[in-house]
């Protein structure tokens, strides 16, 4: 809807009425035309304003109707309607302008903004392109470099950086609609040919063609295989090259192509996934809108490794005074010298004047006795974690969180050795914490509602996509990534290098292949795990059977050559030296692997990239479908927002559970019974029963199954 005022003095003001965000849905969108039709009518009226409530201006198109036929009148002509306008019109920008919200504050001949508020052209993050003008408009504006890295990128900016590049005549820290007001009172009757963006000639520098091939190159380097960075690039070439009426035909068509593409669905589903999460809730029925959470203001972390300090710095990022202990001298020296100097680095790339927290290091365990929340970060062994743990309890005051950074160890046991197992969660981080979005904020069967609800309201504050999931080893991430691995292990053996498999998986969208990755995380995590759970280690005899099922020993004898990733420049490639970044194809991996495969008589195959991807990436969604049936995750968007925040999981692709979707899960089961078949000592190849159940019943959308799992606990059938 649109309010229609007049305002003493001949102003008209047209107000977007669409709580929270004031998205141009087909109400809105029908309100805007009447509305202008009036002001336009109405001889009294010499000048409009469009504001919008509540504070907000425009969040862009309801990307909800995206998914439903088109009704009411759609934006372009809205937006040239506006624009030719013979009284001049102002956008009264608060809050928000983002995507269409901006397109039409750009078909506006003025734009007056809020000193708080925020800008930008984020359809590319949608899958979309700034299709209501905004390609051609936004360039013929500010030049065509500018509007390429905005375009591009979908990043916000603020009213200041939008005022610097010329999207905005005004800024103001007062009433902006007043301002707005007062601004078209004063430009009325002045010529507003000029204003029409649609007539202006798009600056280009001399090097035109250079700088587009470039911006080509590096869209396709950032988010390889997405199809809306390409488009986008593509229409802003039309701005620089067409009349406006041809850039705008272009655009269109870029559009519809998007629009009918599966990869706009995957990112209009991962933005609302990335919403659906915020809104948790667990088996027991406590859920985020039926469990206080409390504000913490002072907190502490145990351990000081690479996890340690980054949480310190997250932590301290948020206004939080932190505590920050290390028993270890050496390591807490190193500490404290390098946190500060991360805490300035995070707070200038955030652009924030001085770090908020104020952080105390100390090697003594006693200085947290008055601290409301503790972080262990301590190194991944059970029997510290747990001295840890009951040294807390005793320490700390009564009421204190407890909560353990572990990236798989069992929450239950930890919370056992403790006075309130009820105040003891979960948060697993990812490294660096201070930087990646992703927190999993795990919940045994004791934790208490206060405690989940506490811990999900930090990692939001610390401006984490913050997931609630079960108890079980390796929670869901780490637990859905082993199946992953051992497949990729598995293909090696069976005659691909570890660049085939890197560039089958990099080709679908991940920024690192499973080889590169496990380089750069370190090979000896994994092997550490696998020996303290008796794959590998003295006395474990070397077959390619272990504990009943197939096992490739390949990692560990990698490890054993003291081949442990990047850090001592070889692993599965090889680097110039230790810390070294960019991987090579090394020989000696290349010969290993003949040596290895001769001694156990397999015959090397050549294997297709389809056959690369299936096995791995539905092992991996097959344990996602188990995690789902043994209810460690709420829904499929909460095993798809870990994937994309956490594991470089391709956004364009939705997450794993929405892939499966758009694959479709009869191919997925009948690929997995395959792959099972022909492998019947790997478990994790075995159809899950819920994805045997989803096909039964007609593979239903991925919307749909949340609801349908818990009927299907209900009726026992899980
Ligand atoms: C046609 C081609 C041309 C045009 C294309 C476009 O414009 S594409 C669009 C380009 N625009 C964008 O990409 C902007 C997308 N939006 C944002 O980035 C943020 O929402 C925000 C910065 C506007 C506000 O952040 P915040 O942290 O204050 O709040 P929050 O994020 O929690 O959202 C609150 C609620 O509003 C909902 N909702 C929000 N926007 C839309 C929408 N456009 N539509 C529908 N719904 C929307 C959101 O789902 C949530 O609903 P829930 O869970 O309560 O039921």
């Amino acid at each position: 809807m649109a309010m229609y005022s007049r305002l003493p003095g001949s102003v008209a003001l047209i107000t977007l009425q669409n709580p929270p965000v004031n998205a141009l849905s087909a109400a809105v969108r029908q309100g805007i035309v009447d509305t202008v039709q009036r002001a336009l009518k109405d001889p009294k009226v010499t000048s409009v304003v469009i504001c919008g409530q509540n504070g907000k201006f425009c969040g862009g198109a309801d990307i909800r109707e995206f998914a439903g036929p088109m009704l009411g009148p759609p934006l372009v002509p809205m937006i040239h309607a506006i624009e030719a306008v013979d009284k001049p019109v102002a956008a009264a920008i608060e809050g928000v302008a983002l995507g269409g919200g901006l397109e039409l504050a750009l078909g506006c001949h003025y734009r007056i903004a809020h000193s708080k508020a925020l800008l930008g052209l984020p359809e590319v993050t949608l899958g979309l392109l700034p299709g209501a003008g905004g390609s051609q408009r936004l360039p013929r504006l500010i030049g065509l470099t500018a509007a390429l890295d905005l375009i591009t990128t979908g990043r916000h900016i603020s009213a200041a950086e939008a005022l610097k590049l010329g999207i905005l005549d005004q800024v103001t820290d007062n009433n902006v609609v007043d301002q707005a007001v007062e601004f078209v009172r004063r430009v009325a009757g002045q010529p507003l040919d000029s204003r029409r963006l649609s007539t202006l000639p798009c600056p280009c520098p001399p090097d035109v063609d250079s700088l587009l091939d470039k911006a080509m190159v590096k869209v396709r380097q950032r988010s390889r295989g997405a199809l809306a960075p390409v488009a986008c690039v593509q229409a802003l070439m039309a701005a620089a090259s067409l009349p406006y009426t041809q850039g705008m035909e272009k655009e269109r068509d870029l559009l519809t192509t998007l629009f009918n593409s599966g990869q706009a669905r995957a990112l209009q589903y991962a933005f609302f996934s990335q919403r659906v999460v915020g809104k948790w809730s667990l088996p027991s029925g406590a859920s985020w809108d039926n469990s206080a959470a409390r504000t913490i203001s002072k907190a502490a972390v145990i351990g000081l490794g690479t996890m340690g300090r980054g949480i310190v710095v997250a932590l301290a990022l948020t206004g939080i005074s932190v505590v920050a202990v290390e028993t270890q001298e050496k390591q807490l020296a190193e500490a404290s010298q390098a946190v500060p100097a991360m805490l300035q680095r995070e707070a200038g790339r955030r652009s924030l004047a001085t770090p908020p927290g104020v952080i105390s290091f100390s090697s003594n365990l006693q200085d947290v006795s008055e601290v409301e929340l503790v972080i262990e970060a301590v190194f991944e062994d059970m029997s510290l974690k747990l001295q840890v743990f009951r040294h807390l309890t005793s320490v700390c005051r009564p009421g204190t969180l407890l909560c353990s950074n572990t990236s798989g160890l069992d929450i239950d046991q930890l919370a056992a050795v403790t006075q309130s197992p009820g105040l003891v969660v979960g948060m697993h981080f990812f490294a660096p914490a201070h930087v990646m979005k992703l927190l999993e904020v795990v919940y045994g069967p004791r934790s208490s509602p206060e405690a989940v609800a506490t811990a999900m309201q930090l990692g939001k504050r610390m401006g984490k996509v913050s997931v609630a999931v079960g108890n079980c080893p390796g929670f869901v991430g780490n637990r859905m990534l082993k199946p992953y691995l051992e497949q990729a292990n598995f293909l090696l053996e069976e005659g691909a290098t570890p660049q085939q498999v890197d560039e089958a998986l990099e080709e679908f969208g991940f920024p690192m292949g499973v080889f590169r990755m496990s380089d750069l995380s370190g090979l000896d995590v994994g092997w550490r795990i696998r020996k303290e759970a008796g794959l590998t280690g003295p006395g474990v005899e070397s077959t390619r059977t272990r504990q009943g099922r197939r096992y490739s020993p390949l990692p560990d004898q990698v490890c054993e050559a003291g081949r442990l990733g990047q850090k001592t420049g070889r692993g599965w490639y090889q680097y110039d030296g230790p810390g070294g970044r960019v991987a090579r194809s090394d020989p000696w991996v290349h010969i290993f692997l003949e040596a290895y495969r001769a001694e156990h008589g397999l015959v090397a195959r050549s294997i297709a990239p389809e056959e690369i991807l299936e096995r791995c990436l539905y092992a991996l969604i097959n344990e996602g479908f188990n995690i789902l049936q043994d209810a460690m995750a709420a829904g499929p968007e909460d095993i798809d927002a870990i994937y994309v925040f956490g594991y470089g999981w391709p956004r364009h692709h939705g997450g794993p559970m929405f892939h499966a979707g758009q694959v479709g899960l009869g191919r997925i089961l009948e690929r997995l019974q395959h792959h099972h078949h022909n492998h019947p000592d790997v478990p994790h190849l075995k159809p899950s029963t819920l994805l045997r159940r989803l096909v039964a019943v007609g593979s239903p959308p991925v919307q749909t199954w949340r609801e349908f799992i818990n009927k299907e606990r209900v009726h026992s059938q899980l």
